[in-house]
């Protein structure tokens, strides 16, 4: 059984100082309604290096101390929730500094996956990859219209997808819908996210965006912290349980298709691409 982590048996409502830290990478504040908002602040793109993932997952650590009543995740950019793995990471890596990256993100994932306080996402902008995956672990997502995309496109930039990202996407959207998009590594409009599932809300603004993820929060006022703890942790309990014992293997197939050759290869171009398209503006 994955570790009863998702049993909460209280919320503490405290004042918003008490719980507001900003740490380099990262915001969190809490409002007087209790309700704690961490935004990732990596300008330019919030890409996740180990730096950024190992703070994410100490944060919403402090968030479970102190009881917040439930999470709202957001991003200080103007137009990245977030651009997903930092790229550069796994390009010619050091292999210490690969394992950190993988199990960092393991740690994330496993972390927010299964939260035992309810959780929100304003997704205020481009979601790609680790964006999404990200998302997909809260509760409810709301995205701002606009031109932005979402979705794991890490076949498109030569990573398979881990079974437990496989698993974590299919409680989302339809099976079908997940495997034509992860097997290409495509990636839907605000619309199209919208029409699949992908996400429950679109918001006019981050403000909008931000006050919808408060209201879901705010729907757990009445029900029992256990009742919502524990029947989250039997919907996720599927995914949570093969990836607690496939870890270590999970890490091992990371590093080994990182460091292929051709990976290698398609990891610079994707670099240099990035490079021209900023030369370009
Ligand atoms: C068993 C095997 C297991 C394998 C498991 C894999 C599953 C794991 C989960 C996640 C994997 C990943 O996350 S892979 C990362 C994939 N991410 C992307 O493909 C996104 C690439 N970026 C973009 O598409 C765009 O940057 C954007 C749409 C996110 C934003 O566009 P915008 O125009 O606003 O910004 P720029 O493109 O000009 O970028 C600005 C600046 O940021 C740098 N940048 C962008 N993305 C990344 C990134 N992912 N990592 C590092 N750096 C990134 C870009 O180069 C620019 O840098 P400079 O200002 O220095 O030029």
């Amino acid at each position: 059984m994955f570790p009863l982590r998702l049993l909460r048996t209280a919320r503490r409502v405290l004042p918003a100082k008490s719980l507001s830290t900003t740490g380099q990478l990262t915001d969190l504040t809490v409002d007087n309604e209790g309700i704690a908002t961490l935004t990732l602040q990596r300008a330019p793109v919030n890409s996740l290096n180990v730096e950024l993932l190992q703070e994410l997952t100490t944060v919403l650590g402090q968030v479970e101390k102190d009881k917040a009543k439930g999470l709202v995740l957001t991003s200080a950019s103007p137009s990245v929730f977030s651009a997903g793995l930092d790229i550069t990471e796994m390009y010619n890596p050091n292999v210490e500094r690969l394992t950190a990256l993988w199990t960092s993100l393991q740690d994330l994932w496993a972390t927010l996956y299964s939260a035992p306080y309810p959780t929100a996402v304003a997704i205020n902008g481009h979601a790609p990859a680790g964006g999404c995956m990200m998302a997909l672990c809260c509760e409810y997502r709301t995205m701002v219209s606009g031109r932005y995309t979402i979705g794991l496109n890490e076949t498109a930039v030569g990573i398979p997808v881990p079974e437990w990202l496989i698993g974590t996407m299919c409680k989302v959207i339809s099976q079908r819908e997940a495997e034509v998009a992860l097997n290409a590594g495509l990636m839907f409009t605000v619309e199209e996210a919208l029409k699949v599932g992908l996400i429950d809300e679109t918001a006019t603004d981050k403000a909008d965006a931000i006050e919808k993820s408060k209201k879901f929060i705010k729907r757990f006022d009445k029900i029992s912290p256990i009742a919502h703890s524990l029947t989250k942790q039997r919907f996720r309990s599927d995914v949570l349980q093969p990836f607690a014992k496939n870890r270590e293997a999970d890490l091992n197939q990371f590093k080994y298709v990182v460091l292929q050759p051709e990976v290698q290869e398609l990891l610079g171009q994707i670099i240099q691409k990035l490079k021209q398209k900023k030369a370009a503006k």
